[in-house]
């Protein structure tokens, strides 16, 4: 632009200025490093805090810090050596902050073909290099996030376009690349129904938990047929509007948490020794079990188990012996009984049979058999052979019984009769109970229940 004789005045100019609808500047560009403020409009002045009175006729050496001088000095001689019209965006460290701008500057030319004078018009986009920078930021966490989480992450939108997934969701799940790269949601999850023990009930599930948009689902296990065990978690995804945009899906591997958990299990419900379940686990069993009988009018028995003299045989043998003989005798006595029966030891050499549907017959001829067949037992041993007996007490859930422990006492009573009348017996003879008689087990005798 050619030079225009306008009036040097500050206010003049600043008048001049205030006619253009944003914030405004013109600057004297005495040499190709020394640049002065002549003068700024309204808007810029409200800006930048830069008040006409304290700025007009000022260096920028005088008005800025020297780092923000450097910076801006740039762009100016950007405009002198160009002699044309440019546009930059900048970051201004103003009394009232960090600002962004977006300016535009016009060079003023002399008939020497000097630039004299640069008209700066500048929009301050602080606002949104602001939602950028967090955009950004968000982004930025979000990335890293995604790279060290030691679960496999998936994101789909609402038409189940893959949107996003991380290294670990490729780990965990072993899905060929070109159908992740192809963004394929409905190919990703055929491939990984496929490594399931149970594909249809996880894909019924998956397409449940879409079509529920907002819906969150907490830990849910699933087994895949390599053996490993996952965890996922998901929740909709929606927009500042409730608009649905789609789910994050999280995969924990929880294998080596499942096996321990498994195990604890296994061993708080059974007999280390013997390996069948313990009382707690019959105890349990017996509460269940009693719950059903009176609900559904069923039968429910019980036998109470006790190897005769084992003090002998342990004095005799030695207590590793004795402890051959009781793994002996459970694993006789295990595949005699039925899946839905349960096999205890109670403690000692005292066992315990839980017997759902079955009578007082049937459970008294289980029984017959199982005293017969121990009798038979004979256990290698360094000193030889050794027999044991058992004495077997039977009882069925009767309709005055008001608790498991009235049925499981009947039974103790009859073993304890079984014991009085010589061991290595059955008791009761018949199909009706008939050891109402006999005196209650002796405090810390055989059988009581009391842990
Ligand atoms: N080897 C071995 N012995 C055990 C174990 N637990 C308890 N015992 C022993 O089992 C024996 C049980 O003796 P008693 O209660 O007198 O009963 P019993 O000798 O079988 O006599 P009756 O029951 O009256 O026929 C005791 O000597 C206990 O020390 C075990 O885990 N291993």
């Amino acid at each position: 632009m050619k030079e225009i004789s306008v009036n040097r005045d500050p206010v003049e100019l600043r008048k001049m200025l205030d006619y253009l609808g944003v914030a405004a500047f013109v600057i004297d560009v005495v040499s190709a490093d020394e640049f002065r403020l002549a003068a700024n409009n309204a808007r810029h002045e409200k800006l930048t805090g830069m008040k006409l009175d304290e700025v007009a006729g000022r260096s920028l050496t005088e008005l800025l810090s020297p780092e923000m001088e450097a910076r801006v000095k740039a762009n100016y001689r950007r405009c002198v050596t160009s002699k044309a019209a440019t546009d930059y965006q900048e970051a201004l460290d103003l009394p009232i902050g960090r600002t962004f701008w977006q300016t535009s500057l016009v060079p003023f030319i002399d008939e020497t073909g000097r630039v004299t004078r640069l008209l700066g018009t500048a929009y301050e986009i602080s606002h949104q290099v602001h939602l950028e920078l967090e955009s950004r930021y968000q982004s930025t966490v979000m990335s890293a996030y995604l790279d060290e989480s030691t679960d496999g992450i998936l994101v789909v939108d609402a038409d189940w376009r893959i949107k996003t997934w991380n290294r670990r969701f490729l780990e965990i799940w072993n899905i060929p690349e070109a159908i992740m790269d192809a963004r394929d949601g409905e190919a990703a999850l055929q491939a990984v129904a496929e490594q399931l023990e149970h594909p249809a009930s996880f894909v019924q599930r998956i397409r449940e938990l879409c079509a529920s948009l907002g819906e969150k689902e907490d830990g849910v296990h699933i087994r895949m047929t390599d053996g490993r065990v996952l965890e996922r978690y998901s929740r909709g995804l929606n927009g500042l509007e409730g608009d649905y945009w789609g789910r994050i899906w999280f995969y924990r591997d929880v294998t080596e948490m499942q096996r321990m958990t498994d195990k604890l299990l296994n061993m708080s419900q059974t007999d280390p020794l013997t390996g069948i379940a313990n009382r707690r686990t019959l105890m349990d069993a017996l509460e269940e079990e009693y719950r059903r009988a009176r609900r559904y009018g069923h039968d429910l028995s019980v036998l109470m188990l006790d190897l005769d003299h084992f003090k002998k045989i342990n004095d005799s043998y030695g207590h590793a012996a004795g402890d051959a003989v009781l793994k002996e005798f459970a694993s006789i006595v295990m595949p005699e009984i039925r899946a839905s029966d349960c096999f205890a030891r109670m403690g000692g050499e005292e066992f315990a049979i839980l017997l759902p549907e079955s009578s007082l017959h049937s459970a008294r001829l289980l029984a017959d058999r199982l005293r017969s067949i121990v009798e038979t037992l004979a256990c290698d041993s360094p000193q030889g052979l050794i027999g044991v007996t058992v004495s077997i007490g039977v009882s069925v859930l009767r309709n005055t019984d008001t608790s498991p422990e009235h049925l499981v006492g009947r039974a103790d009573r009859c073993l304890y009769a079984a014991k009085a009348e010589g061991r290595n017996r059955v008791r009761p003879r018949g199909d009706i109970e008939d050891c109402e008689n006999v005196a209650p087990v002796p405090v810390g005798g055989s059988n009581s229940l009391e842990a």
